[in-house]
């Protein structure tokens, strides 16, 4: 089984989160694309979407799906989204696709946040994939400095702006014990947007596509 038929399976079992005549929470990458092709198989049930990114929007316009203004919803029953490594206390790291800041926002309004991922995704201990931390432009050389000074080497994303207009820090070298410290931490710098760190909002329901089927956390 391939990598993508893993992300596939994980995105099409979130299907089962989803109620009709709601709104649903849409994360962003490649994972969620999956859960993105499953909700247009259930369109007509649902009353849309609101997206975290203008790459899932696309998507889920693309297939009919009446997208939302995160302002005009007081509600969202769940959340459904993909990470770049979870530990066991279901704290993850987000952010290799630069979405995190309207992902961490959206994810803010929902009852349940439905993580999405396959088997390479899950560790003991987050670090090894090098946590995003959206910044300011005119503040990125100052956070990378407070970044190194927390033990990480900071590595300005070239090209990279985000759908907010910044740009994005990969801290390497982290290795993160403490999620919910280490996120508050980091988001107090001064120019700091938000870190990809989701631990104080961390996954109700790991979702995890395996050769041997979806194995599903609680
Ligand atoms: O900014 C991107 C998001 O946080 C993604 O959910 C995360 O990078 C996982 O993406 P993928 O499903 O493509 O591995």
């Amino acid at each position: 089984m391939t990598q993508d038929e893993m992300k596939k399976a994980a995105g099409w079992a979130a299907l089962d989160y989803v109620t009709p005549d709601t709104i649903v929470g849409v994360g962003t990458g490649s994972t969620v694309n999956h859960f993105i092709d499953a909700l247009g198989s259930v369109k007509d049930q649902i009353k849309g979407a609101v997206s975290s990114s203008e790459a899932s929007t696309a998507r889920l316009e693309q297939l009919g799906i009446r997208i939302f203004d995160l302002n005009e919803v007081s509600e969202l029953a769940v959340y459904v989204d993909g990470a770049d490594e979870i530990d066991g206390s279901m704290a993850m790291i987000k952010g290799g696709g630069a979405a995190l800041t309207r992902e961490k926002i959206v994810a803010a309004v929902a009852d349940r946040f439905i993580c999405i991922v396959d088997g390479t995704k899950t560790v003991e201990v987050m670090g090894h994939f090098p946590l995003p931390v959206e910044v300011i432009p005119m503040a990125r050389e100052y956070v990378a400095r407070e970044l190194a000074k927390l033990g990480g080497q900071p590595v300005y994303r070239e090209g990279v702006v985000t759908d907010n207009g910044n740009h994005i820090l990969d801290v390497n070298g982290l290795k993160i014990t403490e999620p919910k410290v280490l996120e508050a931490h980091i988001n107090a710098i001064v120019g700091v947007v938000t870190n990809g760190l989701f631990a104080e909002r961390g996954a109700d329901v790991l979702l995890i596509g395996t050769p041997n089927g979806v194995v599903r956390k609680p």
